[in-house]
């Protein structure tokens, strides 16, 4: 393709993720001229095999539970409530493609160039897009940022290539729900699918390689949430590292060989064990982007990529894999294109794990709080003691608060129960303006909510007992 085939733009967007979708359409609105390249997924990973059907089944899940524990509301319901795989699968692919409808609009009315294609560099700041019908064509951005997000992980395992099995995305076509199942990693997909089927009426088997469910939490957070997925009949297996995979004959069991050289069977296997960054044959080299050690492509604090005037963002980037990282993301990089100087550190990323219940996070977990050399003091309390709880009888779970003993800061939570997601911003906007517990433990909540519970969680931090 000749120079004068180029076309040039303010801003190109390589992979429309959550930080690359609103930049374009921010920037467009704005009046700059911007193309954005998207592979396949109109609204990206999030929308069309992540976040949303996923917790568009959980939903169906808590459905199914709380028909399930009707009468123990006083509601009769009549017959067994069951899975209706065909509607199951409907009620997904219904509001997935809901948002990508949505999304076809927002694209068009922002006044963006929305490309469907897969781009890849020929040079500084330059891309060839190739279309699904392979038409191609050239695109110059004056700035242009990698949004290209990570994909499902298949670990090095002999056998498994052939063994025809599930990841998160796969699995999410509902092709059938086995009667049994194993679980490959005891991470957030992990747990989130072993409870969502689970609760379906599937066997499921989660094997965690190491000794900890949600390694990244504290042990006894992470202990609880295993006896949550145990009590929906989740056989969980803790330091179970997995050496080999095989399909037995005509698509029979998947057999998983264990380190110890046992043996665990399954229909199917759903393998969760991370996920890898978007970034082959995507011509990095062409365009002086270099990637970290982990194979991210390696930014610095204001999201600037080792080739000048290109920007990477969102888990491509490194930044942590959650839509609403990638989403601050966006609003760094906003600021950086427009003249501001934002940077990435010292933000705090919550997360929610959506089990059912949820455990919901923030800030330090204990183990690091004492690694940082912080003297905490530990809040804990069972979600059965909050009065809406008892109303709902939901008092699964625990909340846990660490917080500087010297500063009274809260430096971290762990909410493990109903709604815990809800409340976990409470905390978060608390932490946000820096204030000392006692004001979250004094503040009025409304009655009888959950929130209320942080009151009662604060409570505890009677000084002899918490300081641990
Ligand atoms: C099962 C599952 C559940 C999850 N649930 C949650 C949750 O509840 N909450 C949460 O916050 N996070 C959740 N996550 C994580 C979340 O999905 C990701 O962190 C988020 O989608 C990352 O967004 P991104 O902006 O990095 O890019 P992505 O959304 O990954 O978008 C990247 C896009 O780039 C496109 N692309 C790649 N290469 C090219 C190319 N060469 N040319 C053109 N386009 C290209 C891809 O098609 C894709 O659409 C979940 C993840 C999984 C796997
Ligand atoms: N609700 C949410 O926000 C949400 C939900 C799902 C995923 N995500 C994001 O997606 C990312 C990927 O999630 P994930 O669960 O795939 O990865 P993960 O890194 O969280 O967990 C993978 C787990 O697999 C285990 N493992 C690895 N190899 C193994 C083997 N051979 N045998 C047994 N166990 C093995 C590891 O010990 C680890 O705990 C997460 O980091 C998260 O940020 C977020």
């Amino acid at each position: 393709m000749s120079e004068k085939d180029v076309q040039d733009v303010d801003l190109l967007v390589i992979g429309g993720g959550k930080a690359g979708k609103s930049l374009a359409m921010d920037r467009a609105k704005a009046g700059w001229k911007v193309a954005m390249v998207e592979r396949d997924k109109i609204g990206g990973t999030c929308i069309n095999v992540a976040c949303i059907p996923t917790k568009a089944l959980v939903g169906s899940a808590r459905t199914l539970l709380t028909a399930r524990h009707a009468a123990r509301m006083g509601i009769e319901i009549g017959s067994e409530p069951a899975v209706d795989l065909e509607a199951l699968r409907a009620h997904k692919e219904d509001v997935v493609g809901g948002m990508v409808e949505a999304h076809k609009k927002l694209f068009a009315d922002s006044g963006m160039d929305f490309v469907l294609g897969t781009a890849r560099f020929t040079g500084e700041r330059t891309v060839e897009i190739t279309a699904a019908d392979g038409a191609t064509r050239a695109v110059r951005g004056r700035d242009v940022v990698i949004n290209t997000g990570t994909t499902p992980a298949l670990p090095d395992l002999p056998g498994i290539a052939d063994a025809q099995v599930w990841d998160s995305e796969t699995i999410l076509r509902l092709e059938r729900l086995p009667e049994t199942l194993l679980v490959l990693g005891g991470g957030y997909v992990g747990a989130e699918f072993a409870s969502m089927f689970a609760v379906f009426g599937t066997r499921v088997t989660l094997l965690q390689g190491r000794d900890q469910l949600l390694p990244r939490e504290d042990r006894d957070v992470a202990d609880e949430v295993a006896r949550v997925l145990t009590g929906q009949g989740v056989d969980v297996r803790l330091g179970a590292r997995a050496s080999a995979v095989r399909r037995e004959e005509g698509h029979g069991d998947v057999v998983v060989t264990l380190d110890d050289d046992s043996e665990v069977r399954g229909q199917e296997l759903l393998v969760a064990t991370g996920r890898t960054p978007v970034t082959a044959g995507l011509g990095l080299e062409a365009a002086g982007v270099r990637l970290t050690d982990r194979g991210f492509v390696a930014v610095d604090g204001h999201l600037r990529t080792t080739a000048d005037h290109v920007w990477a963002a969102g888990d491509v980037a490194g930044s942590p894999q959650f839509t609403h990282a990638s989403w601050h993301d966006f609003r760094v990089l906003r600021d950086n294109l427009t003249g501001g100087d934002t940077v990435t550190s010292g933000r705090i990323v919550p997360y929610t794990v959506f089990t059912t219940p949820e455990l919901a996070r923030i800030g330090l977990t204990e183990t690091e709080a004492r690694a940082q050399g912080h003297d905490v003091k530990v809040a804990r309390l069972r979600v059965a003691a909050i009065p809406r709880a008892k109303t709902l009888h939901e008092g699964t779970g625990i909340w846990k608060a660490v917080v500087d003993a010297g500063t009274d800061q809260i430096l971290g939570v762990a909410l493990l129960g109903h709604h815990a997601g809800e409340v976990l911003s409470a905390v978060q906007m608390a932490m946000l303006g820096r204030l000392p517990y006692q004001q979250v433990r004094d503040a009025v909540f409304t009655h009888p909510t959950m929130g209320e519970g942080l009151n009662l969680l604060f409570d505890t931090l009677d000084d002899d007992k918490a300081r641990g």
